[in-house]
Formats: structure tokens, sequence, C-alpha cells
């Protein structure tokens, strides 16, 4: 059997709605491969849609391989540095749909080899009505955008941005905008049950306009303020109840968008604290490993050591209990 082309790095909510659209698009199920630490929910996939399941742990990779990220932000820089080998390896690309995390960020945990694209998806890609906004800096082929749009595009409209520091602004839009429309309809439809309608109704009535309204501004191709107004008799209802839709409803809009594009923000920013962190932590372990192997196999010398800091011994630890070396022992510095 062939290698995967298409390889997951997370098995939840949007990687599994990806994998829907795909094999609807007629995507094999042994072209795509699932990594996540829990087996249950992996094999769920694989049942499912015949995919390939797989431990969390990075393998190697077919050369021309996608390698998508689909798991939280906040993991980024624990998963992915056992990642950079196999990405390096091929001419494959590396899809993100980490919300935050930056191209910058992505490359300094992937190295500047790896081919990195960006891509903001959101939830109705669950039923093939996705929104997904792109990123790509310049040393990114066509033939990768391709790639990486194909791989989208299975689920829904795909839209590039050509300034990444815009797609904080999307994500805040269209990211995380299902969750305002969903919350509008259901203040919708409590009101129509504070009026008096059974809730089955008034459930219909708000999904069903809310679904109208949406299609209307799409096919009608007009300024929504436009179609509004076709809808807003003089003195009538409508203009009752906008006078007051509008004592808050753009400034809260704004103000929301405002809060989800900060808090992206705030994320990338804690993404790359953490990553730091984790690379720090890294560089002080091989440090430290390094000074106790030295420490162990024999006392100070003055020699100066390869960081400068740290003393390298030349006589064996166990030299100071048997009072000789051992025979093998070949000391690193004569
Ligand atoms: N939800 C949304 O509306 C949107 C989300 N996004 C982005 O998509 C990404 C995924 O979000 P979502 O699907 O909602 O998240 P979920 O929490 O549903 O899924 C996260 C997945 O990551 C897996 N995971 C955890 N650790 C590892 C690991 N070490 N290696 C591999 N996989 C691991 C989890 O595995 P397990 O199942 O085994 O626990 C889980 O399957 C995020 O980066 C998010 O920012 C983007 C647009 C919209
Ligand atoms: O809430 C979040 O952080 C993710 C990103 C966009 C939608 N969900």
């Amino acid at each position: 059997m062939s290698e995967p082309r298409i390889i997951f790095i997370g098995a939840g909510n949007m990687a599994r709605a990806i994998i829907a659209g795909l094999r609807r698009r007629g995507i094999a199920g042994g072209d795509i491969a699932v990594h996540a630490p829990h087996l249950e929910r992996r094999e769920a996939l694989a049942r499912e849609f015949g995919v390939i399941s797989r431990a969390a742990e990075a393998v190697p990779v077919a050369a021309d391989a996608t390698v998508v990220y689909a798991a939280k932000p906040k993991q980024i820089g624990t998963i992915l540095p056992s990642w950079r080998a196999a990405l390096e390896a091929g001419p494959g690309i590396f899809l993100s749909l980490a919300a935050g995390v930056t191209s910058a960020s992505l490359k300094r945990l992937l190295g500047p080899k790896v081919p990195v694209l960006r891509c903001m998806p959101n939830t109705p890609a669950q039923i093939g009505a996705g929104m997904t906004t792109l990123y790509a800096d310049a040393s990114v082929t066509a033939e990768q955008r391709a790639a990486a749009e194909a791989i989208l595009a299975a689920v829904g409209r795909c839209l590039w941005l050509e300034d990444e520091g815009l797609m904080d602004a999307a994500t805040a839009l269209a990211g995380s905008g299902p969750a305002y429309v969903l919350l509008f309809l259901e203040a919708l439809e409590d009101a129509g049950v504070f009026q008096g309608l059974p809730r089955a109704t008034a459930r219909i009535l708000a999904q069903e306009t809310v679904l109208g309204a949406a299609r209307l501004a799409k096919e009608a191709q007009m300024a929504p303020s436009n179609l509004r107004h076709q809808v807003t008799s003089p003195a009538g209802t409508t203009a009752a109840a906008l006078a007051v839709w509008e004592e808050g409803l753009r400034a809260l809009a704004q103000r929301a968008v405002q809060a989800a594009v900060d808090r992206g923000r705030a994320l990338a920013q804690m993404t790359e604290e953490h990553n730091q962190w984790i690379s720090n932590l890294s560089v002080s372990i091989a440090q430290l490993t390094s000074l106790i192997l030295t420490l162990l196999s024999g006392p100070l010398s003055s020699a100066p050591s390869s960081r400068g800091r740290i003393p390298i011994p030349t006589t064996p630890w166990y030299a100071y209990w048997t009072g000789s070396r051992h025979p093998s022992y070949t000391p690193f510095n004569g």
C-alpha cells in the first residue's frame, strides 16, 4: 500500500469535518492518516471514513505529503519539533489550522526549509458550508497553494489573504463567527417563545429566517442595508424593532470581534513564549546533561568548555573509587 498523502495531526472537530469533505470528494481513505493520542477518537474516524489511524508520534511521511496541524494552538510547541525531520526530508507542505500561530512562529518550530501555510476554516465545514481564509508567504509556490486549497475547498469556500496580519480579524469574524450567529439564533428563538410561540415553531422560524436572509444577501449581491430597507415599512413593525437593535448591536459587534482579535493575539504571544520556554528548557537540559556527564566522568580541569561555562574533567568518576582508570575509557579531552 502506498503512503498516505494527507496527514492530520489531531482527530478533533475540524479534522473530522475536513476528512468528511475529502472523502465526499472521492479522496481514498488510505490516502489520509490521522495521528492522535487517544485510540478511541482516531479509531472512530478510521471506522467512519476508512482513514489510517496512527499514534500521536511523528513518522516519516511521503515526499509530497501535506501535513495538516489540527490540534490545539497551545500544544504546537511540544508537538511540532518531532515532525520537523519528516517534513524537512521531502517537498511536502505544512498546513496549520492553529488560531493565532504565525508563519514566523511555525517556521521557528519547523525550520526555514518547510513550506508553511495557514488556514482558518469554520464549523459549517461539517456540512460542506465552511468559509476558510488561507495565507502563505511569497516563498510558497502556486502549486503548494493549490494543494492546500484543494483540501479546504472540499468543505466550502476559500479566500486567500495577502496580509498575514489580517488572519486575526478573519479568525474573529469567520472562524468564531458561527458561534455569534448561533447565539443570535438562540436569542431570537427565545424571544419568539417569550411571545407565546411553541419552541419548535420558534426554532424553525428563527432558523429559516437567518438562513433565508443570509442567502438573499449572498445571491442578491446588494449591500445588506439596501435589502434591509426593503423589509422596513415606514412606521411599521420592522422600524420599531430596528430602533431597539440599533441601541447596541453595532457597538456590541465591534466589541465582540475586537475581543476575539485581542484574544487571538494574546494566544499567539502565549504560544510564542511557551515555544521559547520549551526551547530554553531543551538547551538547559542539554547543558545540565553535559554538566552531569562531565562531573561523573572526572575532576574538573581548567580547560574551557564548548559553551565557555562548563569545566571539562580529565579523569573518569570511577577513578575516585577504584583509584585507577577503566581500561576501555577514553576521556573526551585526552
Ligand atoms: N473549532 C473551531 O471552530 C475551529 C478550530 N480551529 C483550529 O483547529 C484546531 C483544532 O481545533 P478543534 O478540532 O476544534 O480541536 P479538538 O479539541 O476537537 O481536537 C484537537 C485534537 O488534537 C489532538 N491532539 C492532542 N495532542 C496531540 C498530539 N500530541 N498529537 C496529535 N494530536 C493531538 C486531540 O487528540 P485526542 O482526540 O486523542 O485527544 C484532538 O483530536 C485548533 O488549532 C483550532 O485553533 C480553526 C478554525 C475553527
Ligand atoms: O475559539 C477558538 O479559539 C477557535 C478558533 C476559531 C474558532 N474556534
